[in-house]
């Protein structure tokens, strides 16, 4: 992104020169920067409602049907900007210019899609399976949704809807990106869970996330400290802080996009952050280990008491180290005779209901065993995939990672019961 881009972005939000700028950041694209010194917690711009990018903003210009990732990516497909032109688009389009042109380097494209999925860790792969199977249904419900409006859709300004419908879904690939590795939540509905509560937000979306350390922070809007939804037609404007410590000038500014183990970042965002192997975000799912012993014998009806209470699946071992509760549980039914008269279901279920702690000792110690047999596995197979790595440069590094995480975790978790 060019400066006469970001100069064209100040114009359009009638922003004076502000104390942060976009510039290459060593290793993560662009970030945002501090141009001057700048005090704790100070505030470094508001955005105005109208230049935030969501389901409220766009909501007058579309046909209700779709919900907010669906409507904000199918907007940004709409007005792609072509190389090396800006984006046509009348509303957002100085805005919509300084968005990265391209995802190359993002796990959900072919070029990285196209690598052997034995390179990585199994959790990552149906991870990377589920953002996949996100996409197109969301890329399906839009393709329906152009289909009903298309004579609506094409009187848009500078709309050219004639285009096939393969460079149709490469670019609401690129819109569907952008939301997924851009949007910051961001209060527009009645409840504060509402999954629309999301928007993208000019400048701020240049920061790039930061593990540990000071970081920025967004000023609760008057929405969310009312606990009700904007009163206003386009909702609150947003406002970025600067860090609780004071910034040097020349120093990045980060935001922490969450607590999230490198599984999710690599998924999610196309990136992987380091991480001591003590940290309570190193995570394993070990789904794919866990599941294939609920097979035969009892293991249906035992799945199905699990998927009934809500604990099937992500389940987890971190690095604190800690057994997710998900999987104590999923692992003590296990052990529990479905058909005996011990009165063992029963007392699983207690559990549950925190009537008691535990279904007995013996249950205890054959769940714990399970646990110390998942991460003898973990850690056999991480040693052995590792030796064995193909692809280049960056997603080397970062799958060296991904199985690094899953090696270290195990190792830990291990310790506590051998
Ligand atoms: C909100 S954008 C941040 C701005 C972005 N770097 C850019 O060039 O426009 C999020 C994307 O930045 C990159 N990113 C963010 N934090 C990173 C980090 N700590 N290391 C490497 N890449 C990072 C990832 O590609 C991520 O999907």
């Amino acid at each position: 992104m060019s400066t006469v881009t970001f100069e064209l972005l100040l114009d359009w939000l009638q922003f004076p020169p502000l104390l942060v700028e976009p510039r290459e950041s060593p290793s993560a694209g662009i970030g945002l920067f501090a141009v001057a010194s700048i005090p704790a917690s100070t505030p470094l711009f508001t955005i105005p409602a109208r230049a935030l990018l969501n389901s409220r903003s766009l909501a007058a210009h579309y046909p209700p049907a779709l919900n907010a990732v669906q409507l904000i990516a199918l907007h940004l497909c709409l007005y792609r900007p072509l190389h090396p032109s800006p984006s046509l688009d009348p509303l957002f389009g100085p805005y919509i210019s300084t968005l990265p042109r391209e995802f190359d380097s993002h796990p959900l494209t072919s070029h990285v899609k196209a690598a052997d999925p034995s390179q990585l860790p199994p959790s990552v792969v149906n991870a990377l399976a589920r953002l996949h199977a996100r996409y197109l249904h969301d890329w399906n419900t839009v393709r329906g949704y152009l289909r009903e409006n298309v004579r609506l859709l094409s009187q848009k300004p500078d709309m050219h809807l004639d285009r096939g419908d393969d460079t149709l879904q490469a670019d609401f690939l690129w819109g569907w990106l952008n939301v997924n590795t851009r949007c910051i939540y961001h209060r527009i509905k009645g409840t504060r869970s509402h999954p629309d509560n999301l928007t993208l937000c000019p400048i701020l979306d240049f920061a790039n996330h930061t593990v540990a350390g000071p970081c920025m922070a967004t000023r609760p809007s008057h929405a969310e400290r009312s606990n009700a939804p904007p009163i206003p037609r386009l909702g609150d404007p947003l406002t970025l802080l600067s860090p609780t410590t004071p910034t040097q000038p020349g120093a990045e500014l980060y935001l922490t996009y969450g607590a999230h183990p490198n599984r999710t970042l690599f998924v999610e965002y196309g990136f992987v952050a380091p991480c001591g192997p003590d940290d309570v975000r190193a995570e394993v799912d070990v789904q794919d280990i866990v599941e294939p012993m609920f097979k035969g014998n009892d293991g249906d009806a035992k799945k199905k008491l699990l998927q009934d209470s809500g604990y099937w699946g992500d389940w987890t071992l971190d690095g604190s180290p800690v057994v997710s509760y998900r999987l104590i549980t999923a692992l003590r039914l296990l052990h529990v005779s479905l058909g005996g008269a011990d009165g063992d279901l029963q007392r699983w279920r207690d559990t549950l209901t925190g009537l008691r702690d535990a279904v007995s000792d013996v249950n205890e110690g054959a769940w714990q065993e399970t646990v110390a047999d998942v991460c003898s596995t973990l850690i056999q197979r991480a040693q052995g995939r590792r030796k064995h790595l193909a692809p280049n440069g960056w997603l080397l590094d970062a799958v060296q990672l991904l199985w690094e995480e899953e090696y270290h975790v195990a190792l830990r978790v291990l310790k506590l019961y051998n």
